[in-house]
C-alpha cells in the first residue's frame, strides 16, 4: 500500500533525513520514532505529497489522509455538525458507532468551541473514520489525549482501520499499545553537507 525508497526530505531547503526506505502492506502500521526535530513531520508531509522530495520515490496504492496537529474542527458548529460536514465532504454519513468509538456520545450537541483540548482532539480524530482513505499518515495523533482516550484511539486504529485492510504510518512519542513495529529515524539524519532542496514555507 505504501512504498518509500531512498527518500531524502528537506525543510526550509535544508535536508533533514536522507535515504529513508519503508513499506506498509494492508493491515500494517509502522511507528516513526526519533527525537524532536529529527524530521518526522517533514517525512510524513513529503509522503503525503504536501512538499516535494529532494530525492527518492514514494508510491501509494490507493488514497492517503494526512492528519497534522490541527484538529480541523469548527468552533461555531456542534460536534455532530462538524462530523456531518466532514462526512458530506467525503460523500458519506456519520454512524452512531463513530460517536461511541471516540467517546463523543455525550458531547454530540456541544459547540466544538466549548470542548476541552482532549475532547476537541477526539472530535478531530473521529474525522479519520469518515474519510475512507486506506493509508493514514498521522503526526502525533494523541497530543492532549488522556490514557483512556489514547486506548480508544488505538482500538479504532486496530479494530476499524487496520482490521479493515487499511495501513497507518504514525509519528508518536508515546506507546499506543498497537504492537506495531517501530522505525527509529535517528540513523537517517542528513549529513550537514547533504544536497539541498526547496520547499514551501508552512506552519
Ligand atoms: N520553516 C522551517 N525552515 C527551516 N527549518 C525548519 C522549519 N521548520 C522546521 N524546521 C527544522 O526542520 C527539522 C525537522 O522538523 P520536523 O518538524 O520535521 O521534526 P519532528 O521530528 O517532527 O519534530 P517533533 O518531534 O518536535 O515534532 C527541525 O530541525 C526543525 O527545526
Amino acid at each position: 500500500m505504501l512504498s518509500v525508497r531512498e527518500l531524502t526530505v528537506a525543510r526550509g531547503g535544508v535536508p533533514v533525513l536522507d535515504g529513508v526506505s519503508l513499506s506498509l502492506a494492508p493491515g500494517e502500521a509502522l511507528v516513526l520514532r526519533g527525537p524532536n526535530g529529527i524530521g518526522k513531520t517533514t517525512l510524513l508531509r513529503t509522503i503525503a505529497g504536501l512538499q516535494p522530495a529532494v530525492a527518492g520515490e514514494v508510491e501509494i496504492a490507493g488514497e492517503a489522509a494526512y492528519a497534522s496537529h490541527a484538529d480541523g474542527i469548527k468552533a461555531q458548529l456542534t460536534v455532530a455538525e462538524n462530523l456531518a460536514f466532514w462526512a458530506s465532504v467525503h460523500g458519506g454519513t456519520v454512524s452512531d458507532s463513530l460517536f461511541e468509538d471516540f467517546d463523543l456520545i455525550e458531547l454530540r450537541d456541544r459547540l466544538a468551541g466549548t470542548l476541552s483540548a482532549g475532547q476537541k482532539r477526539r472530535a478531530g480524530l473521529a474525522r479519520l473514520g469518515l474519510v475512507g482513505r486506506q493509508l493514514l499518515l498521522l503526526d502525533e495523533p494523541t497530543v492532549s489525549l488522556d490514557r483512556q482516550s489514547v486506548a480508544l484511539f488505538a482500538r479504532f486504529l486496530k479494530e476499524r482501520h487496520l482490521a479493515g485492510g487499511g495501513a497507518a504510518l504514525i509519528a508518536t512519542h508515546i506507546d499506543l499499545g498497537l504492537d506495531a513495529p517501530e522505525l527509529d529515524l535517528t540513523p537517517f539524519a542528513a549529513k550537514p553537507d547533504a544536497a539541498g532542496g526547496t520547499d514551501e514555507a508552512f506552519l
